[in-house]
């Protein structure tokens, strides 16, 4: 059967260029968004991640800076970084790139960010407001899932949707994300019993484990739709998902490779928090 392929990095270059469009107009009113990303450390993977973050947001023309703190920094260093940015009037977004190091209080950092600022949306107000269905900034992932499905004209009312994974930064939020979008959502993780059982079961289902190809034919139902979270190194250094792409993708109707799925969308959603961040701020004045 012939299945479609998701292309997240057409339709994040898609966003972009709409955002682009965006801030053209917002300048002409004299606003420019304002990204300040911070990066503690040197990890080669985080290093990556945030060069794709800076590049795209000057795509767009947001201002974008990066501020690079030692590995070693102290907890009240990095917070007194976040709190000179939550009073920075030309900063509307705050992205502090994570994992921290182990003498970092994660929770603590994520919870300093001025919500309004927190275009990764992982403050507690925000993360309380999406699941009550409030206005709030979505994590990126997330959101970006939810554009990917809206762009690929994918209806999810009334779907049973399985999301495999329930981190605070993918599985949780796009579970109440699904939901308000009128599916029935199953949620599992690594200590459910007999996962294929449940998986078979998705209309859509949600790989986001963190577990190198760990989801096979055996846990998908021909027609579903799949949507690849995962971004693991292999040892040959190449990168593959949580999905085993050639066993699954015959089976269904449509699914996102990695890379070039989720990950360009999550940057893509980041800038679109920020855009949208500066738009609220200055409609308050
Ligand atoms: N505060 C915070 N916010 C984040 O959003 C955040 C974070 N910390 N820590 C790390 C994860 C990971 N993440 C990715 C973003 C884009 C790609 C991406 O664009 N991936 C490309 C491939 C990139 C490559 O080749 O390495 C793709 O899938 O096609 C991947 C991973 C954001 N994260």
């Amino acid at each position: 059967m012939p299945y479609h392929m998701i292309d997240g990095k057409a339709i994040a270059q898609q966003v972009r260029n709409e955002l682009k469009e965006e801030v053209g107009r917002l300048k002409e009113q004299g606003i420019i968004p304002g990204l300040r990303v911070i990066l503690v450390g040197t990890h080669p993977a985080s290093e990556s991640y945030v060069r794709g973050k800076i590049r795209a947001s000057e795509e767009v023309g947001i201002n974008s800076e990066l501020i690079r703190l030692n590995e070693e920094v102290s907890e009240a260093e990095l917070l007194q970084k976040v709190t000179e940015c939550n009073k920075d009037p030309a900063v509307h977004g705050i992205l502090v790139q994570l994992p921290l190091p182990l003498q970092i209080d994660t929770n603590k950092v994520i919870a300093t960010i001025s919500p309004e600022k927190d275009v990764d949306g992982f403050t507690p107000v925000n993360v309380g407001n999406l699941i009550i269905g409030q206005d709030a900034f979505f994590p990126c992932t997330p959101y970006g899932i939810m554009e990917l499905l809206k762009r690929s004209d994918i209806s999810v009312e009334g779907k049973h949707a399985v999301v495999v994974g329930r981190s605070n930064i993918v599985g949780k939020p796009i579970s109440f994300l699904l939901q308000q979008a009128n599916a029935t959502v199953t949620m599992c993780h690594s200590r459910t019993v007999d996962l294929p059982f449940y998986t078979k079961q998705a209309d859509i289902l949600i790989a986001a484990v963190g577990r190198t190809e760990m989801i096979t034919s055996e846990h998908v139902k021909p027609g579903a739709v799949v949507i690849d979270v995962g971004i693991n190194r292999k040892e040959d250094g190449k990168l593959a998902g949580d999905v085993l792409f050639a066993d699954v993708a015959p089976l269904t109707s449509a699914i996102t490779p990695v890379p070039g799925g989720v990950g360009p969308m999550t940057i893509a959603m980041l800038l679109k928090n920020t855009v949208q961040s500066a738009i609220r701020k200055e409609s308050k004045r």
